[in-house]
């Protein structure tokens, strides 16, 4: 399975509010690629699509050339973060990984890898429900990883981490895309993604604006920030 997300002329209307208009772009293994807009441009319906959790009222979405819903085992394809608060509360983090690993035929072993990847393998004996925003994104990761797959989708995996646990996912996410994945990671911190992003792809009113290299755009800007800033002028954000 090749590391690759395709989106090609995705649009989704929910209601009055036009959330995709033609949304496309590619993903390539290898570097980690940020995903940033305004609230409200599109990037969690985007993601969502990507992970067969939204239909599209048009265009296609691919991981490896696939889609989402034709993939056997997709957690072996593509780990996606989305949403910290799925797991049941009542279930151990642990026994939230044990059930989707079941679900993949992934081995019990792989559980127990994750937890001590994700500085989990005490808190994971915890029921979910009394875990903080942090230990949720870490089993919210863990999860992603479960199936080694060469695609992850993340969106704002910084929310909620302290100071440690930040450096801890800019490594990670740095070592992931290292080892060939590719690794999409929607942000509002942009300082974090001038740090760890090769490629960034800028988003308004549900379609691309911009899609760039961060040296390119620390060529002509001072910083992502500041590039990001100037991109989105006048693009707005909730509709
Ligand atoms: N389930 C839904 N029902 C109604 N409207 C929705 C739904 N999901 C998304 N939208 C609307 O679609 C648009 C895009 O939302 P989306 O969450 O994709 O933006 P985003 O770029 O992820 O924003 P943020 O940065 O705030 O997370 C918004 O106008 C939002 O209100």
């Amino acid at each position: 399975m090749t590391a690759t997300i395709e989106v090609n002329g995705l649009r989704k209307r929910f209601g009055t509010a036009l959330a995709l208009d033609g949304m496309t772009f590619a993903v390539r293994g290898g570097h980690v690629t940020g995903f940033v807009g305004p609230n409200g441009a599109g990037k969690s319906t985007t993601l969502r699509v990507l992970t067969g959790l939204d239909r599209p009222d048009a265009g296609t979405a691919t991981i490896g050339g696939r889609r989402y819903a034709t993939l056997a085992r997709p957690l072996r394809h593509v780990g996606a973060l989305l949403d910290p608060h799925a797991p049941h509360p009542s279930r151990t983090g642990r026994n939230h990984l044990l059930w989707l690993a079941r679900s993949q035929d992934l081995p019990a072993a792989r559980v127990d890898e994750v937890l001590a990847l994700t500085g989990l393998a005490d808190a994971g004996r915890r029921r979910a429900g009394g875990y903080s925003l942090g230990m949720r994104q870490r089993l919210g990761m863990a999860a992603a990883l479960l199936g080694d797959p060469p695609v992850l989708l993340l969106d704002e995996p910084f929310n909620g981490l302290d100071p440690a646990g930040i450096v801890w996912m800019r490594d990670l996410l740095r070592e992931l895309a290292g080892q060939g994945r590719a690794v999409l990671v929607s942000s509002h911190l942009m300082s974090e993604l001038q740090d760890i992003a090769g490629h960034v792809i800028v988003v308004g009113h549900g379609r691309v604006i911009a899609a760039a290299e961060v040296g390119e755009l620390l060529h002509a800007y001072a910083s992502l920030e500041a590039a990001y800033l100037t991109l989105t002028a006048g693009v707005g954000g909730i509709r």
